[in-house]
């Protein structure tokens, strides 16, 4: 996890530096519209790469999907930490049992 916490880092720090040579600085430019496309183009190639590609191929998509979505938690100022406390406040909470109960939430509130 310390990898992402020094990517969040030069992120941060990448985002006021010139597009010229900053990729990061490129996206924050273009806007939060293209950081999300790019996010998105990314997520499919790795579920591409998933299906049918190599382990190698899935390792780099991963990557850039991870590169992706931290460039845009850091655009809407969302710390990679609260990400984390999300994971460890499901941790131990099987998503089968989650999604039954959330579905009887839902069939209580469209019964009042
Ligand atoms: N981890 C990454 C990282 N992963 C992927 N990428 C870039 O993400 C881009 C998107 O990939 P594509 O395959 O879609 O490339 P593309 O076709 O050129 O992209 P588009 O023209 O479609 O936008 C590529 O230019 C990759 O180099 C990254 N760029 C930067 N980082 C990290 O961010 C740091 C700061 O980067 P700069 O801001 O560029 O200095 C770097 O030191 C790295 O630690």
């Amino acid at each position: 996890m310390e990898t992402l916490a020094r990517l969040e880092k030069v992120i941060l720090e990448r985002r006021n530096c010139d597009p010229e040579t900053s990729y990061v600085a490129l996206l924050k430019r273009d806007g939060r519209p293209r950081m999300a496309r790019k996010l998105g183009e990314e997520a499919v190639e790795a579920v591409v790469a998933g299906l049918s590609g190599s382990d190698e191929e899935l390792v780099g998509e991963a990557a850039d999907v991870l590169f992706h979505l931290m460039v845009l938690l850091a655009d809407r100022e969302i710390a990679l930490d609260d990400v984390l406390a999300e994971l460890d406040r499901r941790e131990g909470i099987s998503g089968i049992e989650e999604k039954a109960s959330r579905e009887s939430q839902e069939e209580t509130s469209n019964a009042d």
